[in-house]
This record gives C-alpha cells, structure tokens and sequence, in this order.
C-alpha cells in the first residue's frame, strides 16, 4: 500500500467514529520571549498552534497478556536446526552490512533535525532530500494541520502555510524570519536526587556480558579496567556511579574508559543497550575534573571543553540527563540544546555556564553562527550514534563542525565516536575526524543484534498487517511496546487506528512538535500509553524502561536500522522480544541481510525467508572483509592479527607497533 493509499485510508469513513482525546497539555512554560534578555512569558500554549488530539485512550481488559519469559543466554555462535526453522549458523549467508543507507539518508532524521543547514559560515542551504511519504501532509481531522515546511533548522512550525527560514549569516534568528517561530520551551527536568539518580535495574544477563568477545585494535592499547575501582575516578564520580545503580562496568566501560583516560580516540562499537554513554562520559569527566576545570559563569559567550552530538533531540536530552547525574555535585555544568524548542531558551541555558554541551546538530551550527558558543576550549568531540552522524545526512553537517574557526585540529582534541553499528564506508569517513592512530573497539558482534532480544520474523503482506499487529499488542497485553513504521503519515495512520480498537497508543515522528513528541515519550515512559508507534526517529539509542517488545510493523529498509529499532529492547542485560512483519513484496532486499543477523544472534531462521534469501542472492555478498566473529571490523585491517582479542573479563594486551601501519587519514 503506497502512501497516498493510506491518505485515502484516512479519511474513509471508517474512521469517522474515531473521536480524539483532547488533553490539557502538561507543559505549562512556554515562553514567549526569543531574545537572551527577554524573561520568559507564562504559559503561551497558542505560540505552538492549537494542541492536537493525542492517541490516548485506556486500554481495555484484553486477554491477559503473555509473559515474554527469560529467553536463555546463548552464548557462542554454535547453530543447530529445527524443522521448520533453523538456528542460523555461521555458514549459509555472510550478510554484510546490506542495504546501509550511505546512499540513501534517512529523510525521517532530516527532517527531523535538519541536515543540510544554512549558508554563513557553512555555506549555502540546500533542501533537505525527502524521502517517500515524508514531508507529507497529514490531514488533520481538528484542521489544525500538520502543514508547513519542517527540517533544516527546525525553526519552522506548523501551519503558516510559509516554508521559508533565513540563516544566521542573513542576520537573523532563525525563528525571527519568514518562518513562524519555536516558541517550545522544554520544562526543566526534576532536580532532586532521588530524579536525577533515577535509575532501572540491570536484567537477570548483565553477568552474561562478562563472556562476550572484544576485539581492541590500534597501537599501545591501554589495559582495560575490570572494575569502577581501578579505573580510579575521583571521588564525586564514584559517589555518582554508585548512586545511579552501578556496581559492574560492561564490556565497553572496561575497555573504553581507560582509552579515553589515556587521551585516545576511539571508534567504538557495542550491542545496543550495553552502557555506551557512560563509556564516554565517565573518562571525560574524569579528565575533565582531573584537569582541575573551573566553574563557568554567566556569559554570553561560553566556551565549552567537550561538545556531544547525537541525531535526535530525545537522545540528546536523554545523554544530556545522563552528563548531568554522573557531573551531579561537581562544577562541571552540562547543557542540552536541540531543535524544536525556542533558540532564546537554548541561549539562555548557555549562557549559564557550559562546560558539557549536548547537542543536535542543526541547533548547534545555529549556535555557533549566532557566537554563543565558542570552540577554542573544546578538548572532547562526541558523536553518539557516529554511523548516523557520518552518513549522507548529517556528515555535511559535521565536517562544518569541525572546520569552524576556533574548533581545535583533531591533534589538539579528543575525538570519539560511538555506535551499535559502524559501516566500513562510514569508518573511513570518520578518519577524517580521528587522529591516525585512534583505537578500535569492538564488543561482541559489531553491528549485529542484541543477543537478549528474541527475534521473529513473521511473513505478512501490506493488507494483513493491521489485523496482525492487533492480534499481537492483543497476546501481550499491558507490555510496554513500540510499534516501527516507516511514514510519519503512517505512523499518525496506525496510532488513530489502535486508538480505534482500543489499544492505549501514542506516536512519535518528526511532524509532531517537540511538545508532542516530549509528551507521548513521557506517555509511553510512564505507562500511560503501553504502546509508541514511531518512525525511525525513535530507532536509535532511547534508552526506556520496561520496552518488553519491538514490532516493525514496516522493516525499515537498512538491516543497520532494523538493529538499532529492535535495541530498544532487551537493554541492560533484561530481555525482550521483537516481531517483524515481513512483506516479500517489499522487503526482498532484507532477507540476507536478516538471515544473517539472525544467525549470528542464535535466532531461528525461519525456511521461507532463507529461500527468498537464496533466491535474491547476490554473490560477493559477504558479513564483512574477512570471515570474523565480528560482523563489521576495524576497517584499518591491516592491523589483522595485531589487534587484542578478549573476553571482557580479561585485560587486554599491549598490541604490538608494526613499522607497516598505513594511515589512511
Ligand atoms: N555499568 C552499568 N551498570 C548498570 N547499569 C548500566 C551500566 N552502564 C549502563 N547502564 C544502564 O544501561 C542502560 C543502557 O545504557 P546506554 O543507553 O548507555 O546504552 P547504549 O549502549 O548507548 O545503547 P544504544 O546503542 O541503544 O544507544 C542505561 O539505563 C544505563 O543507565
């Protein structure tokens, strides 16, 4: 069904009963100032448009739902088959990275945070690529619309009718221009300790991860550290950490923490949900406090030590909340800003004090045209997600980044880059940011699925899917879900659809205004709304409690996204479940791919989607540039034989310094 099929499903008849659910929103401070002297105005909900109905409806008692259950730890990668499916071994298909989007950016993401920016001191705008079905308006049933440009630099809301924005080089605020303006001021987050330490508990396979290979790659690799202890934080950081709930590092703590202490770069991949934030923000503020840094004051213009980018506002936020608990009672001061919300607020914030800065991209090119931030102090470069933030959509957006004038050389920074996967192609683009002799890490299978996440791949064509997805939020009753689709318009179809048969849904994409969006993630947090449809922009690095499950209603159309969707899953060592409606009219391409991830995760593989994997086979078609246990490597594999090899148990070694590296910086 193409997307102007769902339009038409719309506005049928059928959904005329569907009567929304009109709540007060929570969010009581807007503001109406813009400017950095301005006080923020009372709340000013009409600066956002009219509030829009949510998918809110309370669940009805279904049949009682059905326990995932503790899906045991496989460990290895040993296969063994079954009748009708068949545990996928290392043989059969090598399924590389297939269908990785360099290509072919993800235009959800851009138009969600705005890939092709303004012209000043980065250069011409660009429209933003669309993809199908983006960008699409929904026809609001209220009227209010969905209409109106959004991406680039989200200073654009809906209903203006006005696509148009002006940069900063053209001597304005983004939102002060053609544009209607982001007048969203995001409520501050709790400041109590109980809030800031909030944590959840570690699942019954945490310990598991202790048996997971690592491979380091790189020269002098640093000796990884096996406990909190020995890692040898300061005092306030090991208060911190032990009053957020954790007492174990993981596997890419052990060995990414002391790299950075060390004052290397590093590319790092691990498992979705296996602790990569707290792998890069422990070290640099270690250092950071290490280095005696010193409580910055109001001023316009700050200059802060470490920038951390990531390729959603929610995810930014969510590391942003993160910088601030393990910083919590220490003068280092962290500060997010991210698109959708009003650029006055996010000055002002700055202007605080700011020595960690969590951004997103678009908003912090504005910022820095708009020289409020300077770069001169920035010791510490993150990219969160750095698949993402390479690719076609944001890579632009980066490289600006790191040729704005004050930004220090990668010789006199710290660069880091962090992922659940990493594409060759997307590790060669990243030379460009790293010095040449940055180190690798991998955990386990680099690039492929969380081992405690069971899988099933469901055959299920375009118009059966609907009654499917029911049946299935039926057998799992109240378990927390998120449900992926691949339009924004669908996304808004299939929640007014589940609100329709009952099922308490709310959605996120990137046509909802950040209110929204912030509220239905608060919705689905707290259980008020079990089940979240969403778009990709919801795939990567939410980090939620209780997700039991992951439905792609719609695969996503690079198996590098299908394993960051289903990650939202099965975090921390917990368990979860994930089902994908396979639609061999669409997903053809998926299918080795898939097998593959399977395979290596010790899932079953059901025979039917090995036969469309046989029968799409393309030769050449293989898991990575050399039969390895990780399904992506190191790319700089001249290395092969000289990296360390361990179980994150066990320290690594020193890798010997062969005279033949080649730079490919
Ligand atoms: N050592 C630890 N002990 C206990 N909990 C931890 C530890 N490290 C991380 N966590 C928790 O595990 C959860 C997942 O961590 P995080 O979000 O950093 O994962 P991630 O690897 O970045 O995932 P993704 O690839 O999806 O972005 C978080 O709730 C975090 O607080």
């Amino acid at each position: 069904m193409g997307d102007e099929d769902w339009e038409a499903e719309i506005i049928t008849p059928h959904l005329s009963s569907y009567v929304p659910v009109f709540e007060k929103d929570r969010y009581s401070s807007g503001a109406n100032g813009d400017t950095f002297s301005k006080t923020p105005a009372s709340s000013s909900e009409m600066d956002d448009g009219p509030s829009r109905r949510d998918h809110h409806f309370m669940r009805s008692r279904f049949a009682s739902g059905r326990s995932l259950g503790n899906r045991g730890f496989q460990d290895g990668n040993a296969s063994e088959a079954s009748s009708s499916s068949r545990r996928g071994g290392k043989g059969g298909f090598r399924g590389g990275r297939g269908g990785f989007g360099l290509g072919s950016p993800n235009s959800e993401y851009e138009q969600d945070e705005g890939t092709q920016r303004t012209g000043g001191l980065f250069g011409p705008r660009r429209p933003a690529p669309s993809g199908p079905g983006n960008g699409d308006v929904y026809p609001s049933r209220s009227g209010s619309g969905r209409g109106g440009y959004k991406g680039l630099n989200e200073e654009v809301i809906t209903g203006s009718g006005k696509n148009s924005w002006k940069s900063g080089a053209e001597g304005a605020e983004s939102e002060d221009t053609q544009g209607p303006k982001m007048t969203y001021v995001p409520p501050a987050p709790p400041e109590d300790e109980d809030s800031i330490f909030a944590h959840y508990q570690t699942g019954i396979n945490f310990d598991k991860y202790d048996s997971i290979l690592v491979e380091v790659s790189g020269h002098d690799v640093p000796p990884a550290v096996l406990t909190f202890e020995e890692a040898n934080l300061c005092q306030t950081l090991t208060s911190n950490i032990a009053k957020a709930g954790y007492t174990k590092l993981t596997p890419v703590q052990k060995y990414s923490i002391p790299v950075v202490l060390a004052g290397r770069d590093l590319m790092a991949c691990a498992q979705t949900g296996s602790g990569k934030t707290a792998a890069f923000l422990l070290p640099i503020l270690a250092n950071m406090m290490r280095d005696g840094i010193t409580a910055s004051r109001f001023r316009e213009l700050q200059e802060p030590e470490c920038i951390i980018v990531a390729p959603t506002r929610e995810l930014i936020n969510q590391i942003y909340l993160e910088a601030r608990k393990f910083s919590f009672g220490t003068c280092v001061r962290a500060v997010v800003i991210y698109g959708g919300t009003q650029f006055g607020h996010s000055v002002r914030q700055i202007a605080q004090g700011c020595n960690v800065l969590c951004a997103t991209p678009g908003r912090l090119m504005d910022i820095i045209g708009k020289e409020k931030i300077g770069l001169r102090q920035v010791r510490y470069l993150v990219l969160d997600e750095a698949d993402r933030m390479l690719d076609m959509g944001f890579g632009p957006e980066m490289k600006k980044l790191i040729s704005c004038p004050g930004m220090p050389s990668k010789e006199q920074r710290q660069t880091l880059m962090f992922s659940a996967t990493f594409p060759e192609e997307i590790q060669r683009l990243a030379g460009e940011f790293l010095k040449p002799d940055y180190l690798f890490v991998a955990v386990g299978q680099v690039g492929g699925a969380c081992t405690d996440v069971q899988q099933t791949v469901l055959q299920v064509g375009q118009y059966a899917k609907r009654e499917k997805l029911v049946e299935t939020l039926r057998s799992t009753g109240d378990e927390r879900t998120m449900v992926f689709v691949e339009t924004k318009k669908k996304a808004d179809f299939i929640a007014t659809f589940l609100c329709q048969e009952k099922i308490s849904t709310t959605s996120i994409h990137g046509d909802r205004e950040q209110r929204e969006r912030e509220q239905a993630l608060g919705d689905f947090r707290c259980g008020k709304c079990p089940v979240l449809v969403a778009t990709s922009v919801a795939a990567r690095g939410l980090d939620i409690e209780n997700v039991q499950h992951v439905i792609n209603f719609d695969l996503p159309s690079t198996i590098d996204e299908y394993v960051h969707r289903i990650g939202r899953t099965g975090r921390c060592g917990n368990t979860g479940r994930a089902v994908s409606f396979f639609d061999p009219e669409s997903d053809r391409h998926l299918a080795q791919p898939l097998v593959k991830i399977l395979s290596d995760a010790q899932q079953d593989v059901p025979a039917w989607l090995e036969e469309i994997a046989f029968s799409t086979y393309v030769p050449g078609f293989s898991g990575g540039p050399r039969d390895s246990v990780f399904a992506s490597v190191d790319t700089r594999k001249n290395y092969q034989g000289k990296s360390t090899l361990n179980t994150a148990g066990f320290s690594a070694s020193q890798a010997p310094n062969p005279a033949d590296d080649e730079s490919w910086d």
